[in-house]
Formats: structure tokens, C-alpha cells, sequence
């Protein structure tokens, strides 16, 4: 079987085109906003929730019908319209280099859209490859139950302690043994990291 290719993109600045205005669309919306891309909207009508961010300036939303011209300089385009036949014809449309993603057909699109959580620095992805996106609903709501709000902090934690000890430490083995002590229960649900932390590390040396 031929696999899928996870990736974590880096939208900000890029212009993301969305065609249609309804539930799926805005559901994309609302998670690109959160990247600091460029969105454009191409519809003729709207949910409520996109009116207002459209109202607040968040997102650029074209009233009216697609138009060839609006995939122009587009990173990514998100095909929602409720019309299959206009939906493929976007896809065809667009540049090879263009990604595209097709709301109704997930064998016909570039890319599709994990189930996906963030806790800081940690980004949680559920997919099924269209098997089963309420499986991938599922799965994500029992994994922010295990991964609750603890992690965010905790992550800062990791992110800075790694990168003293990747400057600190000139011996590989005890930067290796420092590296694996802290990503345990312990340091988990520590009351104090940085005193664990000192104490651990001064054991060790
Ligand atoms: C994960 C999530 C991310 C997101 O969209 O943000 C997502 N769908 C979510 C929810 C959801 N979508 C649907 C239901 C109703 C129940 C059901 O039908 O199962 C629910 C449940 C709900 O609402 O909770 C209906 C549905 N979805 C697709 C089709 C078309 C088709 O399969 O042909 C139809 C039928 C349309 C129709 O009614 O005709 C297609 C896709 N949906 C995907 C992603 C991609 C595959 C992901 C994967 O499986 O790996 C893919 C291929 C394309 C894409 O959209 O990228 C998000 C969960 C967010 C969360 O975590 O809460
Ligand atoms: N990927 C998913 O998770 C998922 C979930 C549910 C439905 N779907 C599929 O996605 C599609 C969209 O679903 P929805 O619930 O958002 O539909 P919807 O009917 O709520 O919205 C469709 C939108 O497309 C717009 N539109 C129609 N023609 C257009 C055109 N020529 N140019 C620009 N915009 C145009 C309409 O104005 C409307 O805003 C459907 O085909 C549905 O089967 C996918």
C-alpha cells in the first residue's frame, strides 16, 4: 500500500485560496487563521462565523462566484464548493506545482486534513486516510484527555532544558543520560522542574 507523506507546514505570509463559504469551508478557515496565512474566501454566501471574520479583517472574502483568477500565487487551495462537477474543475484548473484539496473527493486531492490538537510546542495529528473522519474525531478527543493543558508547559520546559544542555554539555553520555531523565512522569508532573532539574543534573556530574 501506498503510504500518505505527514508534513508540518509553515503558512505565514502565504496566500491560501478557499472556494465556498459553508460548515467545511469554515472549519478550514478557522484552523488556517490560527497559521498566519494569507486567506482569501471565494464564495457567494457565507456562515455566520465567517461573516464576522470577514468583518473583522481577518479574512479576505471575495463575494462572488470562482473565478480561474483566483487561484493566482496560491500555496494551497481548499475546494469546498457543494458542486462536484465545479469542484473538479478547480483541481484541474490549478498549476501541478499547486496543492490542492478537494472536500468530496479525498483520492482526487494533493493533501487532506488530519484531526489535530495543540498543547504549545506539541502538535497531536489523527488521520485515517478518509476512512473514517469521526474515528479521527474520536481518536483526537481521547488523546487531548491524555495529553491535557500539563504539556504545554511542560514542553517549554523540554524545549528550553535541550537546549542548555545541547550548549552545556560537552560529554555525550551524560547529555544523553540528561536528555532521557527529563522526559519521564517525573519531570511531568514536578511541582518544580528547575530544582529537580539542578538536583538531577548535579547528581550526575
Ligand atoms: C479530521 C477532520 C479535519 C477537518 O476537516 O478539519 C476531517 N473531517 C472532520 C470531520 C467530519 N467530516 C465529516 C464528518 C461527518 C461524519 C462522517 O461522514 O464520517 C465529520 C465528523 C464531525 O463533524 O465531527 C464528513 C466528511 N468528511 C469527508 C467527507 C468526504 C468524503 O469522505 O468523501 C465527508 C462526508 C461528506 C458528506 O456528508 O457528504 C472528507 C474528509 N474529512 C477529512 C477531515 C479528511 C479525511 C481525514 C481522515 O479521515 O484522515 C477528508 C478526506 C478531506 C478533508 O476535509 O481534508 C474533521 C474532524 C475535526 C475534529 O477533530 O473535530
Ligand atoms: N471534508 C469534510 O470534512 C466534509 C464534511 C462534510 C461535507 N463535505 C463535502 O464538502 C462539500 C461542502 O460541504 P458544506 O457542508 O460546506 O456545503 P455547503 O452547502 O454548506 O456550502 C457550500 C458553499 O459553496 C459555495 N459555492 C457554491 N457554488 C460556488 C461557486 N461557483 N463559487 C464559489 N462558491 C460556491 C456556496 O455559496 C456555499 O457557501 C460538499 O460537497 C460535502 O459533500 C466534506
Amino acid at each position: 500500500m501506498i503510504t500518505n507523506y505527514p508534513i508540518m507546514l509553515r503558512l505565514e505570509g502565504k496566500k491560501v485560496v478557499v472556494v465556498g463559504g459553508g460548515k467545511v469551508a469554515e472549519r478550514k478557515v478557522t484552523g488556517l487563521l490560527e497559521t498566519g496565512a494569507r486567506v482569501m474566501m471565494i464564495s457567494p454566501e457565507a456562515t455566520d462565523e465567517l461573516k464576522r471574520l470577514a468583518d473583522e479583517g481577518k479574512l479576505d472574502w471575495q463575494q462572488r462566484l470562482f473565478s480561474q483568477d483566483d487561484l493566482k500565487d496560491a500555496f494551497l487551495i481548499f475546494v469546498a464548493t457543494n458542486d462536484t462537477t465545479l469542484n473538479q474543475q478547480i483541481k484541474d484548473s490549478a498549476g501541478c506545482h499547486q496543492l490542492v484539496t478537494i472536500a468530496d473527493d479525498p483520492d482526487g486531492s494533493d493533501f487532506h486534513l488530519p484531526s489535530y490538537f495543540q498543547r504549545g510546542r506539541l502538535s497531536i495529528a489523527v488521520a485515517t486516510g478518509g476512512a473514517s473522519p469521526m474515528l479521527a474525531r474520536k481518536i483526537r478527543e481521547q488523546l487531548e484527555q491524555q495529553f491535557d493543558e500539563t504539556y504545554e508547559e511542560y514542553l517549554d520546559f523540554l524545549f528550553l532544558k535541550r537546549q542548555w544542555i545541547l550548549q552545556e554539555v560537552a560529554d555525550a553520555t551524560l547529555k544523553r543520560k540528561l536528555l532521557t531523565a527529563i522526559v519521564s512522569p517525573e519531570f511531568l508532573n514536578s511541582n518544580n522542574r528547575e530544582v529537580d532539574f539542578q538536583q538531577l543534573y548535579e547528581k550526575m556530574i
